[in-house]
């Protein structure tokens, strides 16, 4: 068995998202992602997915050139190749990553997040080639399938006439009842029993209306709110005094450690994060002062499934809780999410994801959620099979694309409809 690599292709595509609102603004109506492929020389080819932005992709390129003739077992010696490729420093210069959506923007984030896209793909021609699952070559799975919750949002019916976009069939939600029809669907369709309302959208006491009424309509099941940092500490500590007694957890109510360690010492409701906790640098203060008790990893930005393995134990040492973050992703992501996730034992949380807000994928046979779970394939590496029409199609979209939506703005495409709009200060409310 000959595991060198000897190619590596690498296909940025836009995809079609709905018009999903947040504090940000609006997504738009195609969202950048990469597909990675890494080929051995016998003729395995291993897939993975990361983001598509081009700070990642000016990355990739020249990591992937480092990557040939490496082993596609050599797992650690990725993080050694991207430390040798250079980050400009306009990418870091007081950034934060999607205007803060996902926390700092460091030089070893923005490498990470590509490293994972080739860590995944390794793996998955690593399993094909040994007829191994990811999740065997991980340490084994501790459960069969994973579970999920329904991520709803605030939304228009379509994105803003005259732009060229996908329809979808979900509908409108901007109230309470548009926000409990949106769950009763993702119910219906995917079997999601937890549900998780992305909120800074509207007025908190609106989106205090809008959990209340799931609550109704939902009795008993896990409720979560995150209005990714758009409140003050005072109101952060109104909405988990208003909704303590049906919330899970309360994510990331107010931006950075300092106001989440305020927040969380003035109140019993769990808080989770994406945002103030997204590097291993960030732990040691936030876990000292007991500003999370969840933390939501995204293997593309820590680093790939190994590293997800690694955030899950410090989490378990500190006592602190670990589940998983997501953005718009496709259903190789999807799968490795699951295999990671499979192998986690303090994983105690439903799982975000996208994915069902996806119409479009490059996988021939898309993921399904059975009672809102995803079965854990044991077929060799991730067990997807990449679709190489569907995968041209979405490519030759990012080629015709003018560059506009090449990189994610969710102000940008709020524009669109309101051309005032700028980004809101925070605390926005
Ligand atoms: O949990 C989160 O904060 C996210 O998933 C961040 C995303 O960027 C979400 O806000 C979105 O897609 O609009
Ligand atoms: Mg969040």
């Amino acid at each position: 068995m000959d595991l060198t690599i000897t190619d590596v292709r690498l296909t940025p595509i836009l995809v079609a998202d709905p018009p999903l609102l947040n504090t940000q603004g609006v997504h738009q109506p195609y969202t950048p992602r990469l597909i990675v492929e890494v080929v051995t020389a016998d003729g395995i080819t291993g897939v993975g997915e990361t983001y598509g932005d081009t700070k990642y992709l000016e990355l990739a390129r020249p990591f992937a050139e480092k990557l040939k003739g490496r082993q596609v077992a050599d797992l650690n010696g990725l993080f050694a190749i991207a430390d040798e490729v250079s980050v400009d420093s306009s990418r870091v210069r007081n950034q934060v990553d999607v205007g803060g959506l996902r926390g700092v923007q460091t030089a070893d984030k923005l490498r990470l997040s590509v490293v994972s896209g080739f860590e995944v793909a390794c793996l998955d021609a690593l399993g094909k080639a040994l007829g191994l699952p990811v999740h065997t070559l991980l340490g084994g799975k501790v459960r069969d399938a994973v579970e999920y919750s329904a991520y709803l949002f605030y939304k228009w019916a379509d994105h803003p006439e005259g732009v060229a976009c996908e329809k979808d069939d979900w509908g409108a939600a901007l109230d309470p009842a548009g926000v409990v029809e949106q769950a009763r669907l993702f119910k219906e369709r995917y079997g999601f029993t937890s549900f998780k309302l992305k909120g800074g959208v509207f007025p908190p006491d609106e989106e205090i209306a809008a959990v209340r009424a799931l609550a109704e309509a939902f009795p008993g099941h896990p409720l979560r709110l995150d209005p990714n940092g758009a409140w003050s500490v005072e109101t952060s500590l109104k909405v988990a005094e208003e909704l303590g007694d049906v919330l899970e957890y309360l994510e990331d109510p107010a931006l950075g450690t300092p106001a989440m360690a305020e927040v969380s010492a003035a109140t019993g409701v769990p808080l989770a994060t994406n945002m103030c906790v997204t590097t291993f640098a960030e732990i040691k203060e936030a876990f000292t002062r007991d500003a999370v008790q969840v933390v939501l990893s995204d293997h593309h930005y820590w680093g790939g499934l190994r590293n997800t393995q690694q955030l899950a134990a410090v989490c378990r040492t500190f006592g602190v809780g670990v589940s998983m973050h997501s953005n718009t992703h496709l259903g190789i992501s999807l799968a490795a999410m699951t295999h990671v996730a499979a192998t986690v034992p303090n994983l105690h949380h439903a799982c975000d994801s996208h994915y069902p807000w996806q119409s479009e994928d490059v996988l021939g046979a898309r993921l399904t959620f059975e009672g809102g779970k995803v079965a854990v394939s044991d077929a060799p590496g991730l067990g997807v099979e990449l679709d190489r029409d569907k995968l041209r199609f979405l490519h030759q979209r990012w080629l015709d694309d003018d560059g506009a939506l090449r990189e994610r703005d969710d102000a940008a495409a709020m524009r669109v409809a309101e051309p005032g709009w700028v980004t809101p200060a925070v605390p926005r409310w």
